[in-house]
């Protein structure tokens, strides 16, 4: 089987026990932590920061840290989140003036290094960068909330990703954020996904290992 990564969006946790919340996930099963970041301006909506990152990880989580930038500007953020013990960092293109300078940024602090498409995003951002990325995220929903519906157009943007991913060689993780549930991750997965956010699919479920158990249950069915 392909090497699947599911990584529950902790903006669907309860934050008034974060550290727990974290450290159950990750018991149950999960391979990633995903950390959205929104600063009320590129995102109508406001979440958590780097001193919220480098409390999880001086509580003990050693697991990847995968923070979604949805700010502007991005790279005060990168620094901030690099020493604030980030795995790994994705902006949106259309929110740094120097794509190219963000990200190298991030591979200067030794972390990998991505883009994020919205919905209405094209793709047109990857030119001229895709020797420089790690990472592809695509939004399946317009960014700022958890619990929106997966937008079904997206499952062709990730087929036409997968093919820009495969004629470059290079191992670049393609990660879908919005909507991902148990009964549409096998699709996702067949349109060319690798990685799965999950916010309210998992945290919203009373059991987090069931949940995680049957995605990859539906990963393993999936023809890819
Ligand atoms: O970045 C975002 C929303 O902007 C996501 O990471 C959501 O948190 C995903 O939540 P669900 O759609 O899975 O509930």
């Amino acid at each position: 089987m392909k090497n699947f990564l599911i990584a529950p969006s902790i903006l669907s946790a309860n934050f008034a026990s974060l550290g727990q919340e974290v450290d159950a996930v990750l018991a149950a099963g999960a391979d990633v932590i995903h950390f959205d970041v929104m600063d009320n301006h590129y995102v109508p909506n406001l979440t958590i920061g780097p001193m919220i990152c480098k409390a999880l990880r001086d509580h003990g989580v050693t697991a990847p840290i995968d923070v979604h930038l949805m700010v502007r500007p991005v790279d005060h953020m990168i620094n901030e989140f690099a020493k604030a013990g980030a795995t790994m960092i994705t902006f949106h293109a259309e929110a740094s003036d120097h794509v190219d300078r963000s990200l190298q940024l991030i591979k200067e602090h030794g972390l990998k290094a991505g883009l994020v498409f919205n919905p209405a995003t094209p793709l047109h951002h990857l030119d001229y960068v895709m020797d420089k990325l790690d990472m592809i995220l695509l939004m399946s929903v317009n960014p700022g909330f958890g619990g929106q519906s997966f937008i079904p157009a997206t499952l062709q943007k990730l087929r036409d990703v997968r093919k820009l991913i495969d004629a470059s060689g290079r191992d670049i993780i393609l990660e879908i954020d919005g909507g991902v549930k148990v009964d549409n991750i096998r699709e996702i997965a067949e349109a060319g996904a690798d990685m799965f956010v999950a916010g309210s699919a998992i945290y919203g479920q009373a059991d987090y290992k069931k949940v995680i158990d049957e995605m990859r249950s539906e990963l393993e069915k999936a023809n890819v």
